[in-house]
Parts: structure tokens; sequence; C-alpha cells
């Protein structure tokens, strides 16, 4: 597919301002409930990457009319819970498994047939966490491998009835799905994390106004009869966006970057209490609110960082972040372990796999274990060829490696259009600065 680039080591520190693209969790949650609501609602700063816009085609094909009033600014306008329609071809949900996940969520309940398709990557993720609970429902789902994997065909079936479920792994995905299921089940539905996971999803449903009762990392949620949507939905920028230059800020000497407009929910902060326990000159500004997602400016300079030590509870929280630490780690002083991030084997590609053999091609000193990483800091990096695995945080954090080092040559380097398609223009401007 595709081609590579190469990112030239950089001369100097990066300085300036730069606008967070919109945040790609809530970008497609925004879409996806306002489909679901009792009228049209205007979404600002979506994420117009390919992930977020598969969510699009996908309500799209459902029957929803989704018009493109400005690059990020979308109306979409929701025929309320009972009013997609059934899909008259496979809908496929492209590279993105939010997409694929809460939509089997909201689709299990419907009284249609839909079949889901999804590119190479997706096939090879486990949809049976989603599938397992949903079935405890009562929905009837149908999948490769005994419904594990894709192609997954959801078959109309009678009402669901609510759970009380405990979930194996920390996941939003697998939270969300239920939750969305629960909506339309009998009953209340019960879903217990092991660690908090983002809460986009129960923060949006309240927005809509769905009462959820929350205890510790339980949340319960009773069927709901209305969805009522807000006018505007304004989508603040990604936090997993603004790590590739909380990185590179931190670690290339003389900079100094305000990033403008992140989402600091405290459920995706962990990369700043990292990044801060390594050493990191970071501070937040103009603190405020989205809705009610908060968000701030961030200023970061660049700063002596050393090793450090993370583990299951803190995961969740820098889920996606974690091949752009490995970064900061390896410009570090000193050691960092990271352990209980077993999740990372079942991402776009394995990125464990991909972080180390990659990673170690521009110096070698990473090692991995079955769920986590060992990485000796103060390595001395050289150019190299690497893969992305056509993973758009593996092709991110390799460039903000090699701007930092001794260049990089990336394959397949356009996948970053998953999550951010300004990313290399972003970079290529600073360099320029
Ligand atoms: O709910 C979401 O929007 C997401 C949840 C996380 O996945 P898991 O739920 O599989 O941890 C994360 O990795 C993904 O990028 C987005
Ligand atoms: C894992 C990711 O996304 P998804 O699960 O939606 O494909 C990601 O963006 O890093």
């Amino acid at each position: 597919m595709g081609g590579n680039k190469t990112v030239d080591s950089l001369k100097h520190g990066i300085c300036g301002e730069i606008f967070i693209p919109g945040d790609k969790s809530i970008s497609h949650r925004s879409v996806m409930f306002s489909s679901l609501g009792d009228r049209a609602v205007r979404i600002r700063n979506f994420l117009n990457a390919q992930d977020c816009m598969s969510t699009v085609a996908c309500m799209r094909s459902l029957g929803i009319q989704i018009d493109q009033i400005g690059p990020t600014e979308f109306i979409v306008h929701g025929k309320g819970l009972h009013g997609l329609q059934e899909p008259q071809c496979i809908v496929d949900a492209g590279n993105s498994g939010t997409t694929l996940r809460l939509m089997m969520g909201i689709l299990a309940p419907q009284p249609f047939l839909t079949t889901f398709t999804g590119d190479a990557s997706l096939h090879k993720r486990p949809m049976g966490r989603v599938i397992k609970p949903l079935s405890a429902m009562g929905a009837h789902i149908v999948g490769r491998e005994s419904a594990k994997f894709l192609p997954v065909t959801l078959i109309p079936t009678q009402k669901l009835k609510g759970i009380d479920y405990q979930m194996p792994m920390a996941s939003a995905q697998v939270k969300s799905a239920i939750l969305l299921a629960g909506m339309y089940a009998d009953g209340e539905t019960r879903v217990t994390e092991p660690y908090t996971s983002r809460d986009h999803t129960e923060k949006m449903l309240e927005t809509f106004g769905v009462a959820l009762d929350k205890e510790g990392t339980s949340i319960t949620i009773k069927a709901v009869d209305s969805f009522h949507a807000p006018e505007l939905i304004e989508v603040p920028g990604d936090i997993s966006s603004a790590a590739f230059w909380l990185v590179a800020a931190s670690i290339i000497s003389g900079s100094e970057l305000t990033l403008r407009n992140v989402g600091v929910n405290p459920t995706r902060t962990g990369i700043l209490d990292i990044l801060i326990d390594m050493g990191a000159d970071i501070t937040l500004i103009n603190k405020r609110f989205s809705g009610k997602e908060p968000v701030a400016d961030i200023v970061v300079k660049s700063a002596a960082l050393h090793g450090t030590t993370f583990g299951a509870e803190i995961i969740p929280r820098l889920v996606d972040e974690i091949p752009v630490i490995a970064v900061a780690a390896m410009f570090a002083e000193g050691e960092t372990v990271i352990t209980g991030a077993g999740e990372l084997r079942v991402k776009e590609t394995d990125r464990l796999q991909a972080i180390t053999t990659e990673f170690n091609k521009l110096a070698d000193c990473i090692i991995a274990a079955e769920d986590g990483l060992t990485i000796k800091g103060s390595a001395k990096l050289k150019a190299a060829s690497c893969l992305s695995y056509h993973d758009h945080r593996i092709a991110m954090a390799l460039a903000i490696a090699g701007a930092a080092g001794a260049g990089v040559t990336i394959d397949n380097a356009e996948c970053v259009n998953i999550s951010y398609p300004e990313f290399y223009a972003t970079l290529e401007t600073l360099r320029n600065r």
C-alpha cells in the first residue's frame, strides 16, 4: 500500500503554538449519540480523520442524514432511539475498533439485521469481548471462529435484558457497548471494570439526559425512553494527538510549545502524570469546560527526563500513548519499566512487538515482556528504515523518535490519516519556524 516518508533530524528546538485537532473518542460518540437523538445536532471541531469518518459512513448506511458543512463541522439529523434502518449493504468499520464495538452495542437491540466488516487489522482484533456480554443480554450475534472475530452479523432479537457484568479487562469500548445496549434492555444493566477507563460515554449519556448510577468502577443504566440531544457539541482537542508534541518538546532541547484546546478529562491524562513524574516541564493554563469535558491549553518546555515505572492501574488512562512514552523513555536517563500493558497486543497491531522491533532499529534499548516493556534510557539513536505496521500511533511515535534523534524512514507513513491527518504538515511547520 502507501509510500515511505523520511523524517529528518531536527536541528533546533520546536517553538510556537499548535491547535490540537478534535478528540477521536468524543468525535465517534458525538455522531453515534446524535444519530439517536431527538433533533439535529451541530458538531464542531469534529476529528475529520479516517476512523471517525468510518463512524459517519456507518451511521449514514443506517439511514441517518449527516451533512458536512465545513472541514470539521457536521450536522447530524438524529431520528430518535428507534429511528435507525436496516442497512442495504455490509457495514464497513474500516480500521476503527471504537466504531465497530460501540456500534455493536447500539445495533444488538435493533429489530433488523446488520453485518459488519473492516480492514485486515480489524479482522485480527478480538470481538468476543463485546459479543459475549451482549449475548448474555439476549443478543443473537454470529461471527468468525465461534463469534470471536469479524465478519460479524447481528441477527434481530427480541428485547434484551439487563445484566450485571464484571469485565475481565479495563476497556472503554466494551463498557460503552454494554451501556449502549443497556439503554434498550429491560431492567438494570450494571458493568464493572477492574480499573476506570475513559468515561466519555458516561459524560455524553448524561448530556443527553440519561441518568447513570456510578459506584467505584461500576456503572448502572436503566432502560431509556427519551434521548434529548443538545443543539451543539464542541469536541475538545485530542490529548492522544497532543501526546506526540508533549514528548517532542520535552526531549528536543530549546523547545517551548503551547498546545491549544486539549481535552484534559482525568481518565485520559495519564500521559501528563507520567511525563511530569519523569521530570517534564508541563503547565496547564486557561482551564475551562466544553460541555462536561474539561479542556486546557498546555505549555511544555524541554527538560531533562529520567526513567520511571508504571503499571496496570494507570494503563487505561494512557493506553494509546505508550508508543510515544517509549520514545520519551529512550531519551530519559535511567530505565523505564512498563507492566500491565497486555492490551497493547490487541490494538491496530501488536504494539509491544512493533515498539520493540522497530524502535530497536533506531537504538537497541528495549526488551518486551508479555505485558510490558523495559526501556534503557540515554540511547544513542541512529537513522534507520522502520515499519509502521500500518498503525498510526507507531508511525507518529517513530517520526518523533527520528526528529529528536538522527532521522527515520517510515513505511506506509500515510496511516497517520487514521487519527491525525495534519501530523506531518504540523511537524514540517515546526521545523521551519
Ligand atoms: O473508547 C474509546 O474511544 C477507545 C478506547 C480504547 O480502547 P479499549 O477500550 O480497547 O481499551 C482506546 O485504545 C481507543 O483508541 C479508543
Ligand atoms: C486503538 C485505537 O483505536 P481503535 O481501537 O478505535 O481502533 C487507537 O486509536 O490507538
